[in-house]
């Protein structure tokens, strides 16, 4: 369950949140699967209850009303077609699954594709679930309770969320019956939302009569689904995120958390020399990666002060970095503008979600940020994608901010977070030539349309970063030779 089955010479995936699934399929074929992007988490599938008492937030996707595949980002046939169009470019499709519950409790009772529920009696017809299916008695998760009580934080419900008995078989039917209907049409495998909320045991059960991922979408016969589970787990807590990392792989919360850290420069850049497992992070292939999430880029999510596309100079920083570096499979989240904390996305008055526009530089309009289309993000994949499995060498570092090191001999980076100018020449590790810096520019033809790096016969260059200059990074690597 801990490989993304991406295709060959892919390593990245990103979170295109709220997307509707025909700009995803289009997406993919226009963007994402040229510049080699290895797949995509979407946004929950299953139909959600609309809550307009709060303008359509975003987290009424984490709502279910039932599990038919009707949501503000498309239909069934809809969904059908992205996994085809996406699979068929090399993307791969993850899906964000909501198993630990059902609905809060809500004066609106309509879900995004009709359904009703009776949510003071557990009575979800459009599953079907009833009160047996739910835990019983009913209680609430306290804060508390986190530090003290792992029985409560499984059996109790989330925020109010009624909380579904993944210990029955009937339930657990249930749950894989919708999974294993999305298998069937393509995907690569899930997120485990509130994962922390539910029994390893029971979800073990689960995994294990998910069907094998189809290959007639290009996955390999007995291809096991790629499954990451979402375990907020800073430290303190009762519960811990090794209980789940001999499960499947767990979303690594420290790891956005400890490089916001870095390039807001609460910690200098230099101790990131030895980052990995000695920071206490999970181990490569139990690692789920990213900066930020949909959850913590709203502030009140796991952690401190979290970088988002906000903070945009030390945000592509710190998305370098995770790129450059080999720990981990990373996620970039891909966000709309929000002007508060629990806004929805873009939406027209009868509250359908208005797709995002391309601008001629390639950016996205209509209020969505499309990080992932930034040069600085999605030449940082490039480059990821180029180094493989080589590992890090030749750190240099200034004592402070200013760092640089190399991936075998396929790339180099370096970084400057200080207040004064970065001038060095450093070893690159690459064959001697001209390459281009694929951060200020990129290689287009035989030029570079930004800086030219030339490497001499020493693989040593002059590398050259202004304290002040738009970006806090130089990136170069075998296929950007100009
Ligand atoms: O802020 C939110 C939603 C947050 C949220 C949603 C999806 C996620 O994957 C997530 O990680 C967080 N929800 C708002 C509004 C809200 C929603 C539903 C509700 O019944 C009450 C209020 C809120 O203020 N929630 C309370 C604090 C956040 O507490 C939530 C957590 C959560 C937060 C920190 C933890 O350490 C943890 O183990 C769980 O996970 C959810 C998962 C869900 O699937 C749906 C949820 O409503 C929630 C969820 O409310
Ligand atoms: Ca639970």
């Amino acid at each position: 369950y801990k490989n993304p089955h991406y295709a060959s010479g892919r390593t990245t995936m990103v979170h295109l949140f709220e997307w509707k699934w025909d700009d995803i399929a289009d997406e993919c074929e226009r963007f994402l699967g040229p510049r080699g992007f290895g797949g995509i988490q979407i946004s929950p599938p299953n139909e959600n209850l609309m809550i307009w008492s709060h303008q359509r937030p975003w987290w009424e996707r984490y709502q279910p009303i039932s599990y038919r595949l009707v949501t503000r980002s498309g239909n069934e046939q809809q969904f059908a077609n992205m996994v085809r169009r996406c699979n068929a470019v090399g993307v791969r499709i993850y899906v964000d699954a909501i198993i630990n519950h059902m609905t809060g409790t809500w004066n609106e009772n309509t879900g995004t594709g009709g359904s009703t529920a009776n949510f003071g009696n557990w009575h979800y017809p459009s599953v079907p679930y009833g009160r047996n299916d739910f835990n019983f008695p009913q209680c609430v998760i306290t804060s508390n309770d986190y530090g003290c009580c792992p029985d409560r934080v499984r059996n109790c419900e989330l925020s109010g969320l009624k909380d579904l008995n993944q210990g029955t078989e009937y339930v657990r039917q249930m749950i894989v019956n919708y999974m294993n209907h999305l298998i069937s049409l393509g995907v690569a495998g899930f997120r485990i939302d509130a994962a922390k909320h539910m029994w390893p045991g029971d979800l073990r059960v689960i995994y294990d009569r998910l069907h094998n991922l189809n290959t007639a979408h290009g996955f390999s016969s007995g291809a096991r689904p790629y499954i990451y589970q979402e375990v907020i787990d800073l430290g303190g807590e009762a519960i811990t995120r090794d209980e789940y990392t001999s499960l499947a792989a767990v979303t690594e919360f420290k790891f956005g958390l400890e490089l916001s850290r870095a390039f807001s420069r609460s910690n200098q850049l230099r101790w990131l020399s030895n980052w990995g497992t000695n920071w206490g992070l999970l181990a490569h292939n139990d690692a789920l990666t990213f900066i930020d999430n949909h959850d913590n880029q709203r502030g009140h999510g796991a952690g401190g002060n979290i970088l988002t596309y906000k903070q945009s100079k030390q945000y592509k920083g710190a998305i370098a970095f995770m790129l450059a570096h080999p720990h981990g499979w990373p996620q970039l989240m891909s966000s709309f503008d929000f002007h508060n904390t629990e806004a929805g996305p873009p939406m027209d008055n009868s509250g359908n979600i208005i797709s995002p526009s391309i601008n001629s530089d390639e950016s996205c309009g209509n209020g969505w940020i499309c990080e992932h289309r930034w040069r600085q993000i999605y030449s940082m994949v490039a480059f990821r994608n180029r180094a493989g499995n080589t590992a890090v060498s030749n750190w240099w570092d200034n004592g402070s901010n200013q760092i640089a090191f190399c991936r075998g001999n396929q790339g180099f980076v370096a970084f400057n977070n200080d207040y004064w100018d970065l001038n060095q020449t450093l070893q690159t590790c690459l064959p001697a030539g001209t390459y281009c810096d694929v951060i200020s520019g990129e290689k287009s033809g035989s030029t570079c349309t930004g800086k030219r790096i030339t490497v001499g016969n020493d693989g040593r260059a002059s590398i050259s970063l202004g304290a002040n200059e738009f970006d806090m990074v130089v990136a170069i690597h075998a296929g950007s030779e100009s």
